[in-house]
């Protein structure tokens, strides 16, 4: 499991707890753990839907990120959804990085994107910048666009390509039908049992935040998967330690 960035920081105390740092004394160093996900990568439709609980959802899914020392890795722009967690991630003064395709770059296309920018060259570019940039995934309600990449990185996921968790943030049962799909699939034995927990999910933000903070990834057993492990090296899907200093 890839590690928030920005966890496990040693704080300034290094306190001792019994009293006095003398001679001979036990000197405990207390660490504070940071998030456990520096960014993540948030999925979510360019339109907003037709219930205000979207976004609704969107706005607390920002604010929730935010509180719990989280930046934001999306899509770019100001459409939908994506424009309201965007804003909401902003205005409570956290983190955003916006990954958008050089063709999709105008305003009049996308709208303004708050925090930084990312360009890259194409779709696929966006993608794998998005999930390097980020240590886990929620997908909000969304409509093709959010389908594949919640899907893609299901499925890298099953193919043990990474290891960072995937949760989905299915507001007022918008995605039952999507997980009775999935309930289908493993009952006639196109998706593993072991892989229905290769993702979470939950109706509200901050339940959903908890449960990818507690995930622990399903064992790899595909004898595929260091393979195509090292040929999405070559794509650069998975952040390398280094890489993690800065943007990449
Ligand atoms: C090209 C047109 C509008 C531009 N719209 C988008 N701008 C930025 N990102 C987009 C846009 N449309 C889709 N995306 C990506 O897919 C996801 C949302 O797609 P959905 O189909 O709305 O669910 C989103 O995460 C973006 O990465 C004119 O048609």
């Amino acid at each position: 499991m890839q590690g928030g960035g920005g966890g496990m920081e040693e704080t300034a105390a290094a306190k001792n707890r019994s009293g006095g740092v003398g001679e001979g004394a036990v000197v405990e160093v207390e660490v504070e753990e940071g998030p456990r996900f520096r960014r993540v990568c948030v999925f979510c439709g360019s339109s907003s839907g037709k219930r205000s609980s979207y976004r609704d959802a969107a706005v607390e899914l920002g604010r929730e990120l935010v509180a719990r020392g989280m930046g934001l890795v999306y899509g770019g722009g100001s459409l939908g959804l994506m424009g309201e967690v965007s804003e909401s991630v902003h205005k409570a003064g956290g983190h955003v990085i916006g990954v958008i395709p050089t063709a999709l770059m105008g305003k009049e296309i996308t709208g303004e994107t708050v925090g930084e920018v990312v360009a890259v060259s194409g779709m696929h570019e966006r993608k794998a910048a998005m999930a390097r940039n980020a240590d886990a995934f929620i997908a909000l309600p969304g409509g093709y666009g959010t389908l594949d990449e919640l899907l893609e990185v299901i499925t890298w996921a099953q193919l043990g390509i990474h290891t960072k968790p995937v949760g989905l943030l299915n507001v007022e049962g918008y995605y039952d039908f999507l997980l009775a799909f999935i309930d289908k699939a493993v009952d006639d034995g196109f998706i593993r049992p072991a892989h229905l927990h290769i993702f979470v999910s939950a109706s509200d933000a901050r339940d959903l935040v908890r449960k990818l903070e507690e995930y622990v990834a399903v064992e790899e057993d595909d004898p595929a998967a260091p393979k195509l492990r090292w040929e999405i090296g070559k794509v650069g899907y998975n952040a390398t330690p280094a890489d993690r200093s800065t943007l990449n």
